[in-house]
């Protein structure tokens, strides 16, 4: 789900919507000791608890979520989502650690900037989202905007626009009652977004749904995401969800990150043997991009026919290419040609025994050839 995000998430320059400095928040008695004590931070989780009755639900985290990018945190029940992203705009406050939104200290913010940071900058859209049911649609999705104070006809006519953009458009006199959950839960996204925010925040928003309705949310925000490039951060303990829709993932086990990357690097380099095993049955083909297969073109006719392949594309998308063609791919970025991708090396990752080298070609070191120079331009658009 790059699309919007590579052209709006801006440039190294840019200070992130939200940046996590050594985050912790400890449940339990005297939490407050727990993060400056080394012999207390050294223990596991069972042993924290026996020693001090306490939890800790998050452990020095730090990361960054970039504009516009939709930032995954993923990880099993208890292993700290929900408190996690609840720091973020201290719905719960955390015990020690920085957090700043566009570069603005959220532990320092007083009540009435906390109120304005979570109705206008910082949306969440929850599973259980409350609507309310004597309202219909329309004056659920205008909710928040009449808490904002703002008029009842400007706030009628931009619910309208919200409630057709999540593709509710004639069933504004309804009542929640009167809906399917997919569609209560798209009231709620509606809401949310109804007050323009920067960030959207999702908690487990579609684990209630059934598998075909939460499919068609996930697409929904993968569509809104390309359409208006909103910074969105989405829990979520699946992780098929997790690589459709993250731009990065944050992997979290007992508080802490184990990972944070993208989709493609968690699946092909995992970090340690518990992320290698939550990723063992995602079909590699269908993350991996073709950068993981390629290598340099061994000749100019190499480089010259054949069909085209975006670097971004997915081995599978290239298998598809190469076997149609019956020949080699070539991997092309703006007329140029980067690479190419032949069948063996793509069944490589197809079998897992090419990795993410960060060396476009070393995944198939015995088949490397000598590179061709590559043409200055190609006529054909590549799939
Ligand atoms: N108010 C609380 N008091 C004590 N412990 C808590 C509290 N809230 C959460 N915890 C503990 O903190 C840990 C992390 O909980 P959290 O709800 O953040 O996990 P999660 O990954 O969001 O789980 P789930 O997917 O089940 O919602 C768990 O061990 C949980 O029991």
């Amino acid at each position: 789900m790059s699309t919007a995000a590579t052209t709006t998430a801006g440039t190294a320059g840019d200070t992130p919507v939200f940046s996590v400095g050594g985050l912790w928040k400890v449940f339990g008695p005297k939490a407050d000791r727990v993060p400056g004590d080394p012999e207390l931070t050294a223990l596991g989780p069972a042993e924290l608890r026996s020693r001090t009755g306490c939890t800790a639900a998050v452990r020095d985290v730090s990361f960054d979520v970039r504009k516009g990018e939709v930032f995954v945190v993923m990880g099993l029940s208890g292993s700290g989502k929900s408190t996690l992203v609840r720091c973020l705009t201290r719905l719960i406050e955390p015990t020690a650690g920085t957090i700043a939104i566009d570069g603005e200290d959220v532990r320092a913010m007083d009540g009435a900037r906390l109120r304005e940071l979570r109705r206008h900058r910082a949306a969440m859209v929850f599973q259980h989202f409350g609507l309310l049911p004597h309202r219909t649609v329309l004056d659920n999705v205008a909710y928040g905007l009449q808490i904002q104070g703002v008029g009842k006809a400007e706030r009628r006519e931009r619910a309208a626009e919200v409630v057709a953009k999540v593709g509710l458009e004639g069933m504004e006199q309804r009542r929640p009652a009167q809906l399917s959950g997919g569609q209560r839960q798209r009231v709620g996204l509606a809401r949310a977004l109804a007050v323009d925010p920067e960030v959207l925040l999702f908690d487990e928003p579609f684990s209630a749904l059934d598998p075909l309705i939460r499919r068609d949310m996930q697409e929904e925000v993968v569509r809104l995401h390309r359409e208006e490039g909103r910074t969105m951060v989405f829990i979520t303990h699946d992780l098929q969800e997790a690589l459709k829709l993250g731009d990065r993932i944050a992997l979290m086990r007992d508080g802490r990150v184990v990972q944070l990357g993208t989709p493609e690097e968690i699946v092909g380099s995992p970090a340690d043997d518990y992320v290698r095993a939550f990723v063992r049955d995602v079909p590699r083909e269908q993350v991996m991009t073709v950068r993981t297969a390629m290598r340099p073109a061994a000749s100019a006719e190499e480089a010259d026919g054949g069909p085209a392949v975006r670097p971004d594309a997915t081995v599978s998308e290239a298998i598809e290419a190469v076997a149609r063609a019956g020949g080699p791919a070539r991997v092309m970025e703006q007329g140029r040609c980067l690479g190419v991708v032949d069948s063996a090396a793509l069944l490589d990752v197809v079998a897992g025994v090419a990795g993410m080298t960060g060396v476009a070609g070393a995944a198939a070191p015995a088949r490397r050839r000598e590179p061709t120079p590559t043409p200055a331009a190609v006529s054909e658009e590549p799939v």
